[in-house]
């Protein structure tokens, strides 16, 4: 059995309180839109009259797939190692990203497949990658567990170094197999709805990635009401990661900006482990991989950003996180109709 995650309820007498401010601000009533919106739910998660974001931390967390030996994606399992490797040089997109809006980028070998040793890396490898879930089990429930403790050791460490937001990432080659296998369990939708072409696969690629997916599922036979049977059978160690990453968050009244496919997937098994957990989410952006609008709808959520984007790694979230400082800054800096001495709604 793993830890057990004291999820509160949002707030929602802090969201009312905080409605009742953005109407006192001097604008027409709601027409901020979704800015106002955020700007309620950062209220409801923190419990404050004028929440923050910043400084926000980033986790990337790494491992790789035994099932990408069943030629599942368009790259070869090395570059899962490889991209570590440049994300800790500053190199990869995450890296720009978060430097733009001046988040540190935390990387975490929670079960990368090759051995590797850099100053800046958290080692926190549970095993060298996954099995082939086509053939056995990814992993044991007590790996699964352990994933989920290493990301929520990682990100309470980053909460409490000072971050009032949390953006959750992932590098593992095969891991769109992995996300749209756990989908299908969790939402009971055909495999055919959510796969996608990941790093770009073939049309022919991703009729074998399908077949892959629903041999596997009949192989290993989920529990869909049980979230560690999922992602011990057919998981991933990143995804585990992000789950913990997430608990961590919700149970310190942190936000969660969640990224595209892979992260929304483990933000879905949270909320089924602790349905409080909804409440703590942001979805950056909509992923062009297909199973993504399927994951956000399963979470009942929007999500913020709408730009084409199918990479991962943190990168929409990064890209979504202005929009939401703007809604704090709003609730900070804009005048009321009393304070500007402006008339009110007739
Ligand atoms: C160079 C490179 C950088 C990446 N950064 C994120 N991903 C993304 O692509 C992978 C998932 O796609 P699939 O399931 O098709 O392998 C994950 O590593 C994901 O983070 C990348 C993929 C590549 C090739
Ligand atoms: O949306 C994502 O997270 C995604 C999509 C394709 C490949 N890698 C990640």
């Amino acid at each position: 059995m793993g830890k057990v995650y004291n999820i509160k309820p949002i707030n929602l007498l802090q969201g009312e309180k905080m409605t009742d401010y953005l109407n006192s601000l001097t604008k027409p009533i709601g027409s901020l839109g979704a800015v106002e919106e955020i700007a309620i739910q950062l209220a409801q998660i923190t419990g404050e009259d004028f929440p923050e974001v910043t400084p926000t931390g980033i986790i990337v967390f790494a491992a790789d797939h035994g099932v990408a030996s069943e030629g599942v994606s368009a790259y070869p399992q090395e570059v899962t190692v490889q991209m570590v490797h440049n994300f800790l040089d500053g190199g990869a997109a995450i890296n720009v990203l978060g430097k733009q809006i001046g988040a540190k980028v935390e990387i975490v070998d929670i079960g990368v497949a090759a051995d590797m040793e850099r100053a800046e890396l958290h080692m926190k490898k549970i095993r060298h990658g996954t099995a082939n879930f086509l053939k056995e089990n990814a992993m044991t429930r007590d790996e699964a567990w352990q994933a989920i403790e290493v990301g929520s050791d990682m990100a309470t460490r980053v909460i409490e170094n000072g971050a009032k937001c949390l953006i959750i990432g992932e590098m593992g080659i095969g891991n769109t197999t992995s996300s749209s296998a756990i989908l299908s369990v969790l939402s009971g939708l055909d495999v055919a709805d959510v796969i996608g072409a990941g790093t770009g696969i073939t049309p022919d690629q991703l009729k074998w990635k399908e077949q892959v997916i629903r041999q596997s599922l009949q192989e290993r036979n989920p529990d869909p009401n049980d979230p560690i049977d999922i992602l011990s059978k057919v998981g991933g160690l990143e995804i585990g990661g992000m789950v913990g990453a997430i608990l961590a968050a919700a149970e310190r009244k942190i936000p969660v900006l969640v990224d595209g496919f892979i992260s929304t997937v483990a933000a879905l098994l949270a909320q089924r482990l602790y349905p409080e957990v909804k409440g703590y989410l942001f979805i950056g952006h909509q992923s062009m991989e297909a199973g993504h609008k399927h994951a956000i709808r399963q979470l009942e959520k929007k999500p913020i950003l709408d730009l084409g984007l199918r990479l991962g790694e943190g990168t929409g979230a990064a890209l979504a996180f202005p929009i939401l400082k703007a809604a704090t800054d709003i609730v900070k800096d804009m005048a009321t109709f009393e304070s500007a001495g402006i008339a009110e709604k007739i």
